[in-house]
């Protein structure tokens, strides 16, 4: 076991109110691991980073690292950190130069050929220009070089995806897939699901600073729902749905249809067949991380309201 954060509490005052940004927290993590961290805007997982980091303290909960309970900042060296997709390079040095600044700073040796073998995964067109010179996605780019240039155990990238092009983007994941190859954990929280869900073999989903989920990313997926049918009803309304496929749920101007399986997919696409060339669009898809997400987080919504 790499990484451990036991029943983790977290309340920040916010003038005369208290916000309990993480509530009775746990997660552990070994080497090689590659998890994804899911959550609303201001569910906690920001504060999950700063906790790790000792950016913060929390109010309650036990940080261990490979087994044994953190105390002063050693493990600190072991750890890469990109906080809110931006990370801490100085603007007047080139990425070399803050490379080397911040192996310095975790006295780390710097490794001229990791550098460069990071660069070329990343597709880092100027190490040698200033950072201020770089476009906002090389600046990224940059820092994420920079987080990983201390070969760290275990690196958290706080929405590392913000600002990256489809090519950053696959860089990015080229890059954690081989740092996971070589035993380095990583915890990467995003907003970007298709990219966690291409990337993330386990799930950690938050909420309200609790966890709602924590486990495989197929389990995930899981939930008796195989496919969707989803379409754009044309002026003659909701095509008539067959007793037993359920009811149509509305999302924005589209109708969704969960589906059990391949089975029930044809089944109900042969029923609805003579309505469909009426609807404005139609489509049939596997259920996606999106789909399961959007469910677990609204039911503890509707929960939270009742
Ligand atoms: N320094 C702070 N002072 C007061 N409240 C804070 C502070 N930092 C975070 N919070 C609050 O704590 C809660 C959790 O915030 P956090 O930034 O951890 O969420 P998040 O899941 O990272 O959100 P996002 O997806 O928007 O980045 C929010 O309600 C936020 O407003």
């Amino acid at each position: 076991m790499l990484f451990e954060l036991q029943h983790a509490s977290k309340c920040y005052q916010r003038g005369a109110h208290k916000v309990q940004a993480l509530r009775d927290f746990s997660l552990r993590l070994d080497a090689g691991e590659i998890l994804g961290l899911l959550g609303p805007n201001g569910s906690g997982k920001t504060t999950f980073v700063k906790l790790a980091t000792g950016l913060c303290d929390a109010d309650a909960g036990e940080l261990r690292w490979r087994g044994h309970p953190v105390s002063g900042h050693r493990h600190l060296r072991e750890l890469g950190v990109l906080l809110e997709g931006r990370g801490a390079g100085y603007e007047r040095l080139s990425t070399w130069e803050n490379a080397r600044y911040f192996c310095g700073l975790r006295e780390a040796r710097f490794d001229a050929a990791h550098f460069q073998a990071l660069a070329e995964l990343l597709e880092l067109p100027d190490v040698r220009a200033p950072l201020r010179q770089l476009s906002t996605g090389n600046k990224l780019r940059a820092s994420l070089l920079c987080t990983l240039i201390h070969k760290p155990a275990l690196a958290l990238l706080d929405e590392p995806t913000l600002g990256l092009d489809l090519l950053g983007v696959d860089k990015l994941e080229a890059l954690v897939r081989h740092g996971a190859g070589q035993g380095m954990g990583f915890v990467i929280s995003s907003h970007d699901l298709h990219f966690i869900e291409r990337l993330c073999p386990r799930i950690v989903c938050i909420s309200r600073g609790e966890k709602l989920y924590d486990g495989c990313k197929s389990e995930f997926l899981q939930d008796g729902t195989g496919y969707v049918l989803q379409l754009q009803a044309g002026p003659q309304g909701a095509p008539a749905l067959p007793e037993g496929l359920g009811a149509w749920l509305p999302q924005g101007d589209l109708l969704q249809l969960p589906l059990r399986d391949h089975a029930q997919a044809c089944a109900a696409l042969a029923c609805l067949q003579p309505q469909l060339p009426a609807c404005l669009s139609m489509e049939l898809r596997p259920v996606s991380l999106r789909d399961r997400y959007r469910k677990l987080v609204g039911e503890q919504d509707e929960e939270g309201q009742a």
